[in-house]
């Protein structure tokens, strides 16, 4: 008797939804844990790694038809119920096929097929998953820190925060905690003491952090708390064989400590006990291409699914999970004092540059204050947001502007290379020595970058050690470290950053910031900007004062009576908060509704509104929704294509989902277009 057909359900990465019918033929047949195997299978003319996601007896395609799986791989273990149920539902929630979403979690030397040679009949003996191998024992028997720390004394707001969540941890539950502790509270300490809790359990636990940047600081920090953990790091900053190291590491259970950005959360862990979400507001939590999911929403569900707790921490916190908090839905824990009792918060003063003249876009006050502090040996830290020289060049004579030749946007002038680059699209030229337009000489930068700054307080304060720190100063392989380093060692007396420096960082000696170019965030049109620029000019504050100087914040803006700047020099983000959610909800904006957005590019801005004023059309069919006309985006050409938004809202998710699916399945019946289209649910720009 013939035995009964076995068909695999292979999920892959291509632009179709799947799954993918195969057969399985002997040997794999008699197995028992397909489920989760990644397998090799012929795809057209190719070969491609799949991962089987179900078996069953029968199929809707024609047998005849159905090609068989090459190799079931067997190096590394297969992935379990949970974390495929995680998988299912971020494709499910984003709109996105499973094999996309399954495949690109997976580290680039995990899915990458290796040529299958028929001939051995075998199972491609994966060399580089052998020597990958080696690498892991390698890195598990490194010798521990030899300088291990020891947990501190717990404040008794700490303590009671840390109380709360050992609770959780030890009664095995979901809980959402939201840890609210102003800048220099000691989250991270409270975050370090629920791990041990976590692993002295042991179970696995996993620290996701906004910035590549913070990674080397805690990996030191939590080497020495934890000398007998290998901690696993897992952020794009590392090679694809680092990352396939630490990736199969926490996939089998060697190590119990994961740490890493948002790609971190999708990582497979058998006995994940704890997840913590630093800097939980951080707008790098979300993904910006491809699957546009939200590291911190993702880590929430994945909690929910295991059910374990989960601790979300800020300073500011996202008005998303403020809301959730006040609410109940999500549990606060407050720290409202700095750790260090000496420590204050810095005093924020306003300074009016209307008022006087700017020296090189510095007032007068903020040069004296950066002087004085010189004078005291302390640290200063100058925050502008806007790299290069200066924002764009102008002739005097005809107006002429330096632009991006593929973008709306001006070229930056970069005065090191003496080229204008554009922080779009790249694309970069040399400064004209005439004017392109009408050939005078006279072309000038206009406004003021973090290069321009620089040069000027060089000038001004000779005898200043100053180092920038911003993503053309630390381009290249060794990244921000060195002189992230050089800061940690008090061996700047100016530190002019972007927003890179401007969290997380615990510098010592630090007890002036001064904040240039704000204003232009109070007036943005997305309605995140005010949340935003609080939250920023609020973490850049933190820096200062941390280890008991007492210190001062200096920010030039032209409004100096606008309600954002108020709270902020209480250094009070609940009335913040209230006053924002209370315009949220009258606006009925997020928290209190549900948005996506449909994206759409094309060679011309008609074709793409076209586009989506026919998904408008659709879409306007059904109930319970807000559909807006399409719009082209603020900056609208970019690499050379035009770019328009659709936008969809409605007050409640599942009536926006629904809807969403079915213009999927419109979309789907649509001949192939040149229009470029994209989904972002719960969009962070907008
Ligand atoms: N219980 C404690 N006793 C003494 N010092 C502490 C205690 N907890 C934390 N600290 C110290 O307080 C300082 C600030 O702590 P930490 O960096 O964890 O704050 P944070 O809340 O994470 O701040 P931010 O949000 O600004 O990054 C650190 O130098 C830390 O070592
Ligand atoms: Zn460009």
């Amino acid at each position: 008797m013939q035995s009964p057909l076995l068909i695999a359900q292979v999920v892959l990465d291509v632009p179709l939804p799947g799954p993918f019918d195969y057969l399985l033929t002997a040997p794999c047949e008699h197995r028992q844990d397909l489920r989760g195997r990644r397998v090799l299978v012929p795809w057209g003319k190719q070969t491609k790694i799949g991962l089987i996601w179900d078996t069953q007896t029968q199929t809707e395609q024609p047998v005849n038809k159905l090609k068989a799986i090459l190799a079931v791989l067997d190096d590394i273990p297969a992935l379990d119920t949970t974390w495929r149920a995680l998988m299912s539902s971020v494709a499910a929630y984003y709109h996105k096929p499973l094999g996309e979403v399954a495949l690109q979690a997976l580290p680039v030397l995990l899915r990458r097929a290796e040529p299958y040679r028929r001939a051995t009949g075998h199972p491609p003996a994966s060399r580089s998953i052998k020597l990958l191998e080696k690498r892991v024992q390698k890195w598990l028997a490194q010798p521990s820190s030899p300088s291990p720390s020891l947990a501190k004394t717990l404040n008794s707001a700490q303590q009671a925060a840390l109380a709360v969540v050992q609770g959780a941890l030890a009664a095995g539950r979901f809980q959402c905690y939201l840890l609210h502790g102003i800048t220099g509270s000691g989250k991270t300490e409270v975050y370090l003491q629920a791990l041990a809790e976590c692993l002295a359990r042991g179970q696995q636990a996993l620290l996701l952090v906004p910035e590549i940047n913070l990674t080397p600081q805690l990996e030191a920090t939590l080497q020495a708390r934890f000398p007998q953990h290998p901690i696993a790091l897992l952020h794009s900053g590392r090679s694809d064989g680092e990352r396939a190291v630490a990736w199969l590491a926490a996939c089998r259970g060697e190590t119990a400590l994961m740490v890493g950005t948002r790609l971190a959360v999708l990582t497979p862990c058998p006995n994940l006990g704890l997840i913590i979400v630093d800097e939980e507001h951080d707008p790098s939590y979300k993904q910006q291409e491809g699957v546009r999911y939200s590291a911190r929403d993702v880590a929430i569900l994945r909690a929910q699914q295991l059910g374990i707790p989960i601790v979300l921490g800020s300073a500011t916190p996202a008005l998303e999970s403020w809301q959730h908090s006040q609410t109940g839905r999500y549990h606060a824990l407050p720290l409202p004092e700095r750790a260090i009792v000496a420590a204050q918060l810095p005093q924020i003063q306003l300074i009016d540059i209307r008022a006087g003249k700017l020296q090189h876009g510095l007032s007068q006050a903020a040069l004296a204050a950066l002087a004085e502090n010189l004078t005291r040996q302390q640290t200063s830290l100058v925050f502008m947001n806007r790299r290069g020289f200066a924002p764009v060049l102008q002739c005097q004579q005809c107006g002429w502007v330096s632009q991006c030749r593929h973008c709306s946007a001006y070229s930056v002038f970069h005065k090191a290379d003496g080229r204008l680059h554009c922080h779009h699209c790249g694309w970069q030229a040399i400064v004209p020595k005439h004017c392109p337009q009408c050939g005078n000489l006279d072309i000038i930068p206009l406004g003021y970058g973090t290069q321009r700054i620089e040069d000027f307080l060089r000038q001004h304060f000779p005898a200043a050690r100053i180092i920038r720190i911003d993503a053309d100063s630390t381009k290249g392989k060794v990244g921000a470290q060195p002189l992230l380093a050089q800061v940690h060692a008090g061996e700047a007396d100016i530190l002019i950053g972007t927003q890179m420096v401007a969290k997380g960082h615990d510098f010592k000696n630090l007890s002036l910031v001064v904040a240039l170019n704000v204003d232009s965030a109070l007036f943005a049109q997305d309605f995140r900007a005010p949340e935003r620029l609080f939250a920023q000019l609020m973490q850049v504050a933190g820096r200062a004062g941390r280890d008991g100087l007492p210190s001062q914040m200096l920010i030039q803006t032209q409004y100096t009576d606008h309600p954002l700047f108020n709270a902020l020099q209480q250094h009070d983000y609940p009335s913040f908060a209230t006053q924002q959610l209370a315009e949220r909800e009258s606006a009925q904006l997020p928290p209190f509704a549900y948005q996506a957005l449909f994206r759409a590019e094309a060679p011309n801005l008609s074709d793409a509104i076209a586009f989506l004023q026919a998904l408008q059309q659709q879409l306007a069919q059904q109930a319970l929704l807000r559909v807006y006309e399409p719009v082209p985006l603020n900056l609208v050409r970019v690499a050379g294509k035009e770019r328009a938004q659709l936008l969809i809202e409605a007050n409640q998710r599942p009536p926006l989902h629904l809807a969403l699916k079915e213009a999927l399945v419109y979309l789907a019946s649509q001949k192939k277009s040149r229009v470029k289209w994209s989904l972002d649910i719960d969009p962070q720009e907008i």
